[in-house]
């Protein structure tokens, strides 16, 4: 879109500068705009800052391959070997001794021996088990058995329980007999059946352990159940032998039994099993993700402290495409990262990776690492440095690292249950839902939480468990897709309370959405260094403008609106300086009453800063407080304040090229920053192409090009690379590539390159040969060009060019004018210099600013002859001369004529400021020194320059004068004299 109604590229021949440049510079060649939708260009530019990213990453390789993959292999190394190394030392488990008794019973009286007797014919008979009765009752609490031993006796209940305590591996079953013989009614015979869980579970994790399908055990299948195998089958065993026992006799007897575990001792293991480990170790696995974040972290913050990021917006860029494309980049990285942590999970066989889906634990460390990512990009909007970018990234990285056991390990249901009293029941016994809900844990819109509690839910379906009850542990039963919606929580008593896995990937979903949002807020509303920002409502603007187009009928009506809103007459606070200029108040009174188009308009542009600046949510709190309470506020919070730019009223046409001059702190740097929208007018306005620079700023870039004060240029790009990137903010690209395709083939076939519009630009800037050379490599003069170059490309319609050749060598200097000055036809620039010659030579009009004021303006020649002193005329007196009494001064009586044939240095100066003198009464002696006469001649003398030149060739004939010469009064001479008045009336 083209900010002006008529906008031609045509070229004309440019105007010569004064200065006479090079005339070998290749003509060039302008890119035509191309008309595409907001769209088409929005998604072009998403491509370019991607592309940007990319280039960046390949050269900072190793960066990635250390986030990408060298991290995940640490961690997954890490991880691994202490398994290996736990479960080979520490960890292992207890060797089984070989020696243990099968069964052991009390108390030994002759009626239970022989009802052991029995059992153990029976038991040999179905089984084909010789298990030995002993007839020795084992009596020592602190001996172990040498060799394995079938059916001991032992003295009492108390005996037994004690030494399965003792010696927990040891023996496998047992039974307790008690006989009650009541007074009246049969015998009571009553049996205690103890089962050894420790046992059963050592054995099953013993890895020399040669499990006997044929005796029950198949740590595979549920026969290792003691309750389902060895238990029935051993009451049966005891309930035949007993039935056996009472037969003979015919007695009449009531049977009875009860099962008890041996009381339970923990794993000998512990904690130590590969998957144990894998548990505690889950916060290594987050590492990749934080070193990830760090890293973006870094890497915006850096484009953001460079002012890269400003530039690109400078040049059109939007913060929607620009942070588009950095979560983009940033989702390619989670999805590589994320390949390579489960790739080696798999390829190292750990059990939690093997045992579930892989498209689970992809998501869940690519949401991850991209979530972590995300958060980091809203930490970034905080820093301004990438110091403050690095301490943020490492605090959010120690957090991580310390809460992420503590959430992985269970803890996290206790956060998400009431913290004090675990369930609540109201009075009736209801369950009341839990104080601290999962979905509160997510407003900390912290994704690794999600990791965690996913992580904490696959675990236990995805790694050996042990049943703290029983002591038994479980195979792993391994955690699929239908896992994540219909999962069985464990402990089971969280069923009804736990959400899914699924809601983890639904809330880092959401999360990531909420993330962005603040990013994007945040991004606009925290104020930069120059203290601009958006309003905390600015997302109501777009809303005001979809009321404004219908409200005036569509862009024809806004733009109608736009330039009366733009032609308003903007009344003075208060009365304008003393002693100002006549032609600066014409200038305010044509800029105040502008009612025609015209390319820049300030009106009473106004820029204050304040040495007690309100940082951020000071400003928050102003904006949110009521006027009357906000304004004394305010007063208070600004009491220093310094004016930058005071009411600065201007108009340029277009085809115009403007140059500002002024002393360093005139305020010319900040005027252009209020035109190109880094930093906020504090009153007034300004208007391009009838666009008001505090609502329109955003049209206004699209057709704007601009060169800082300082270089901001992307260190790790060449200046080819340079132009193809602001060629496709300015939505350019495809020209561009293809240009730069052609230009390859053309170089493949040998055929003479074709001239590109890039090319021509380059080489108007004597940068073609060191088009592949990194910016970060090129001279600071180099750097200059490339950046006044860059702010070209699009063929903007204003260009604003603040101090472009500031350290340039006069030869490129004069290459970069000549270029301006073609390139000003059909636009207007602005420009700011140091160079008196440089405005004169490329100046239409000049103003020169004192203080933030507009001190004068006009071309140069008005200028000249207004605060100017007319001419100069400079003569170097000749060592001696011969006096014929052809006095210059025809002065024979004079003075100091002492009669020698050659008068002195003195007697000489006298008389040529005697003749100067008589010829040009108005003259002013303005130096005399080192036999240099320096005379101002005002411009209405310059009738008399005639006989003055006649008088100075004939005294240099005589050697009286060695050499003069006249000028007109340099804009220097100008500038120093409008500085001089102003400080002497200061
Ligand atoms: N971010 C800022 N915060 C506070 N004061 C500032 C800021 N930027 C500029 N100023 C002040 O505003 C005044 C004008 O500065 P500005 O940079 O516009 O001058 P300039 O004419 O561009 O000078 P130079 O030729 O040295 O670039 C100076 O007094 C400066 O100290």
């Amino acid at each position: 879109m083209s900010l002006k109604s008529q906008h031609t590229h045509h070229l004309q021949d440019p105007p010569q500068p004064s200065s006479s440049p090079p005339t070998s510079s290749p003509p060039l060649v302008y890119a035509s705009s191309r008309q595409s939708t907001i769209i088409t260009k929005r998604f072009r530019q998403l491509g370019v800052i991607c592309r940007l990213n990319a280039i960046l990453m390949v050269r900072f390789w190793k960066a990635a391959v250390l986030q990408a993959i060298f991290v995940p292999l640490l961690v997954i190394g890490i991880v691994f070997g202490i398994q290996k190394a736990s479960v080979s030392n520490n960890g292992a488990p207890e060797p089984l001794s070989n020696a243990c008794m099968t069964l052991v019973y009390a108390p030994p009286t002759p009626e239970t021996n022989q009802i052991m007797n029995y059992f153990q014919t029976k038991n040999q008979a179905r089984t084909n088990a010789a298990l030995q009765v002993e007839s020795q009752v084992w009596e020592d609490l602190n001996e172990v058995p040498k060799d394995n031993m079938g059916i001991v006796p032992m003295p009492s209940d108390q005996f037994v329980y004690d030494y399965a305590l003792a010696h927990p591996d040891t023996i496998q079953l047992g039974v307790v007999f008690t006989k009650q013989t009541p007074a009246s009614g049969p015998i009571q015979w009553h049996y205690q059946v103890y089962y050894n869980i420790s046992h059963a579970t050592n054995m099953s994790t013993t890895p020399d352990f040669k499990y006997s399908k044929a005796a029950g055990y198949d740590r595979r299948s549920s026969t290792d159940d003691p309750y389902g195998v060895q238990v029935p089958s051993m009451i049966r065993a005891l309930d035949e032998a007993l039935l056996t026992f009472l037969d003979p006799q015919h007695q009449q007897a009531d049977l009875d039994y009860s099962l008890r575990s041996f009381p339970t001792a923990s794993s000998k293991n512990g904690y130590s099993s590969q998957d144990d480990i894998m548990a505690v170790l889950t916060n290594l696995l987050t590492l990749p993700a934080c070193i990830t974040m760090v890293m973006a972290m870094l890497r915006v913050t850096k484009e953001k402290e460079s002012k890269c990021k400003e530039a690109m917006q400078m040049m059109g860029l939007t913060p929607l495409v620009y942070w588009s494309a950095q979560w983009l980049t940033a989702w390619i990285m989670a999805i590589v990262q994320a390949s390579v942590i489960v790739g080696l999970g798999y390829a190292f066989r750990m059990s939690v990776f093997i045992n579930t889906n892989w498209l689970v634990l992809w998501l869940m460390f690519a949401l991850l690492t991209y979530g972590m990512t995300m958060l980091g990009f809203l930490l970034t909007t905080f820093c301004q440095k990438t110091g403050s970018a690095l301490g943020f990234g490492f605090a959010m990285v120690v957090a991580v690292l310390i809460s992420m056991p503590i959430l992985t390990g269970g803890s996290w249901t206790q956060l998400y249950l009431d913290m004090e009293t675990g369930y609540r029941v109201n009075s009736a016994g209801e369950q009341l839902p839990p104080r601290l809900s999962y979905n509160w844990v997510m407003a900390f819109l912290l994704p690794f939480i999600h990791f965690a509690r996913l992580w904490g839910q696959i675990l236990p379906y995805a790694t050996e468990t042990i049943d703290w009850n029983t002591g038994v542990r479980k195979s792993p039963v391994g955690f699929t897709l239908s896992s994540l919606t219909n999962y069985k929580q464990i402990p089971e008593i969280l069923q009804d309370v736990l959400p899914q896995p699924i809601s983890a990937l639904t809330y880092y979903g959401v999360d990531i959405l909420l993330l962005a949002l603040l990013t994007l807020y945040f991004d606009q509303v925290i104020p930069n260094e120059h203290g601009h920002s958006r309003g905390i409502f600015f997302f109501f603007e777009s809303f005001s403008n979809a009321v404004r187009f219908i409200w005036y009928g569509g862009s024809s009506g806004v733009a109608r609106q736009r330039s009366a809103e733009a032609q308003r007459i903007i009344p003075y606070e208060d009365q304008p300086p003393a002693n100002e200029d006549s032609d600066v108040i014409a200038e305010r009174e044509r800029a105040v009453h502008c009612q025609n188009q015209v390319a820049v308009r300030t009106a009473n542009l106004t820029k204050k800063y304040y040495k007690n600046k309100p940082g951020f949510f000071r400003n928050l709190y102003l904006s949110l407080c009521c006027c009357w309470c906000c304004c004394r506020t305010r007063r208070r919070a600004h009491k220093t304040e310094n004016k930058a730019v005071d009411r600065l009223n201007l108009i340029t046409e277009p085809n115009e090229l403007f140059a500002l001059l002024g002393q360093n702190g005139a305020g010319k740097s900040t005027t252009m920053q209020m035109l190109y929208g880094v930093t906020d007018p504090s009153s007034g306005s300004a208007f391009l192409f009838n666009r008001s620079i505090r609502t329109d700023m955003n049209d206004i870039r699209a057709n704007m090009g601009v060169c800082p004060q300082h270089d901001v240029l992307f260190n790790d790009l060449t200046c080819w690379e340079h132009m193809l990137l602001y060629a496709g903010i300015k939505d350019l690209p495809s020209e561009a590539l293809l240009e730069t395709i052609n230009e390859r083939e053309a170089i493949k076939e040998n055929i003479r390159e074709r001239p590109t519009w890039i090319r021509s630009r380059l080489e108007a800037v004597q940068l073609w040969k060191d088009r592949h050379t990194r910016a970060g490599r090129l001279s600071g003069g180099m750097k200059r060009r490339l950046s006044t170059i860059i702010s070209t490309i699009g063929d903007p319609d204003v260009l604003i060019l603040d101090e472009p050749t500031t350290g340039m060598d006069p030869v490129h200097r004069r290459h970069v004018w000549t270029f301006l000055a073609q390139f000003k036809r059909g636009r207007c620039i602005l420009l700011t210099t140091h160079s008196m010659e440089e405005a004169d030579a490329l100046g239409d009009r000049v103003a020169i600013m004192v203080a933030g004021h507009l001190k004068a303006i006009g071309n140069t020649t008005r200028l000249k002859n207004k605060f100017g002193n007319g001419y100069r005329v400079e003569i170097a007196l000749g060592n001696s001369a011969s006096t014929t009494g052809d006095q210059v001064g025809h002065d024979p009586q004079h003075p100091n004529n002492n009669g020698n044939n050659t008068l002195s240095q003195k007697d000489l100066e006298q008389e040529i400021t005697a003749a100067t003198r008589a010829i040009v009464p108005e003259s002013t002696l303005l130096d005399l020194s080192g036999g240099v006469i320096v005379f101002g001649i005002p411009m209405q003398a310059i009738g008399h320059m005639a006989d003055l030149t006649a008088m100075l060739e004939k005294t240099q004939a005589q050697g009286k004068v060695k050499n003069w010469g006249i000028a007109q009064t340099s804009l220097e001479e100008v500038f120093l004299t409008l500085i001089r008045s102003s400080e002497d009336r200061h």
